[in-house]
């Protein structure tokens, strides 16, 4: 039997409840999609407020509906922090934006244990795609363009409206426009004002498509990853929603919303259905938080951190109980852990693990769907990961950027095999990439990886 459980909704999709019902299509039954009910006790870790509090500023008051609680709790007038930390106000409004899509991606991911199919649907490459996908692109569209005007907002987006816009797919369609509402007038528990009246399906419609930039090597876009993972999302598993905002070719910030991160780093190896026995046997203490997160970081700043889900009834309160994050300090491939994609068709699991065994790896590979990866290399939970996809696959902006500054102002190191740093400016692709991905907690690790892939790529047969 596989360590990776993950790999078993692959290799045993019946077992899990995962069916085909098309060439191209998934549906999901009660017994494949299991939410995650994982807890973890927060970590006393140590923490400067002050520092956090000085980036992550309350802004556009006519915009943000704020609270007397939330300022006490920022420390610093909107004016203050907006004149001292570049990006402070868009980090705000990610993280804010971010946290909504957590909260709007948990309902969806909760819904599918009792719908029939009607909501996982293929798009034009195969993949699955969720009414989540639309709706999370739909409110984050949305919010950015309320919160900077939308004539100064510029999305790279995955999704488009082709498939939603069908004919025969109006059921799909009002599934979007009622999932965006139902979100949106949520606005207000994480500090943001939602719409007066509910969004309409052209609204909606609209929303998505705004999301039609390229990208390039001049001013200012953000990039969006709705749902990353979908396969794993599809499957109750790990996804991530990321958001990151690029300025002049650079990555200014980057935010992951990472819903089913559990907080025991050993239960990210374990199958979901694993976690929904051990939270029947552990239920939570009022101390705990509940599973998932929201990492984030502001490049320059030398600091990531991470927050906690705002959940249902609770309201998103600055600082929201934010700790830094930090790379692992372990240097030693004897003890480090790599973390890889579940799927083998998106990099390649033999190449990988030929180098770790020439590195010196030993431990077993991390497979975590999505930029949750990224999230685990930030938070010191895994110390590598590396991506070698089939020759001719190109790489996304999307799918990299966040999760790419996250781990740099975490303390780490993200290249391409080459040792060179990814190239956000070329437009949707990651133009230029050579080889794969590399990402490490440090430089002695990431060099050992190099040597080894410049070693052994001539016999890879990638
Ligand atoms: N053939 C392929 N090779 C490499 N990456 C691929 C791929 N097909 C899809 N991907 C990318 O891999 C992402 C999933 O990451 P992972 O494999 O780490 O879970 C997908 O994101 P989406 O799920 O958002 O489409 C997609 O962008
Ligand atoms: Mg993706």
């Amino acid at each position: 039997m596989p360590l990776y459980c993950s790999n078993m909704a692959i290799k045993l999709p019946h077992s899990l409840g995962l069916r085909r019902y098309s060439k191209n299509k998934f549906t999901t039954t009660p017994y494949h999609i299991g939410s995650f009910f994982m807890f973890f006790h927060q970590k006393k870790r140590t923490q400067n407020l002050s520092e956090h509090i000085g980036f992550v500023s309350k802004f556009n008051q006519s915009f943000l509906s704020s609270t007397m609680e939330d300022q006490e709790n920022m420390g610093l007038s909107a004016r203050e922090s907006s004149q001292t930390e570049p990006y402070s106000n868009e980090l705000d409004v990610a993280v804010r934006a971010v946290q909504m899509a957590c909260s709007l991606c948990e309902g969806v991911q909760n819904g599918l244990i009792s719908k029939s199919g009607e909501e996982v649907r293929s798009k034009d490459d195969n993949s699955p795609v969720t009414v989540a996908d639309w709706s999370v692109q739909a409110t984050v569209s949305w919010v950015l363009s309320q919160s900077f005007g939308s004539s100064n907002v510029s999305i790279v987006a995955e999704e488009d409206v082709q498939t939603l816009s069908k004919a025969d797919a109006s059921g799909l369609l009002d599934a979007v426009v009622e999932t965006v509402n139902k979100c949106l007038v949520e606005a207000p528990r994480f500090g943001l004002k939602g719409p007066e009246m509910p969004l309409g399906t052209s609204e909606v419609l609209e929303a998505i498509s705004r999301c039609n930039s390229n990208g390039g090597h001049t001013g200012r876009f953000w990039a969006l990853d709705p749902v990353d993972g979908t396969l794993g999302f599809v499957r109750g598993d790990q996804y991530a929603i990321a958001l990151a905002l690029i300025e002049d070719g650079e990555v200014a910030l980057g935010v992951l919303g990472c819903p089913n991160y559990p907080m025991r780093k050993e239960w990210l190896s374990y199958h979901h259905r694993y976690h929904r026995i051990v939270s029947k046997l552990t239920p939570p203490t009022s101390e705990s938080w509940d599973k998932g997160c929201v990492i984030y970081a502001r490049r320059g700043s030398g600091k990531a951190w991470m927050q906690p889900l705002v959940h249902v009834n609770k309201k998103l309160v600055w600082p929201n109980s934010a700790r830094l994050v930090r790379v692992s300090s372990i240097d030693n491939p004897s003890l480090a852990t790599f973390c890889e994609p579940v799927e083998k068709s998106n990099s390649s699991h033999s190449f990988t693990a030929g180098l770790a065994h020439s590195v010196g790896l030993r431990k077993q590979p991390l497979r975590v769907y999505s930029m949750v990866k990224y999230a685990t290399i930030a938070r010191g939970d895994a110390e590598i990961f590396m991506k070698f996809a089939r020759a001719g696959y190109k790489e996304k902006i999307w799918d990299h950027a966040a999760g790419v500054v996250i781990i740099q102002e975490a303390g780490g190191v993200v290249t391409d095999a080459r040792g060179r740093r990814l190239d956000f400016s070329k437009g949707i692709y990651l133009e230029g990439l050579d080889r794969g991905i590399i990402a490490s907690a440090g430089a002695i690790l990431h060099d050992q990886i190099i040597r080894a892939v410049d070693a052994s790529w001539d016999s890879s047969g990638l």
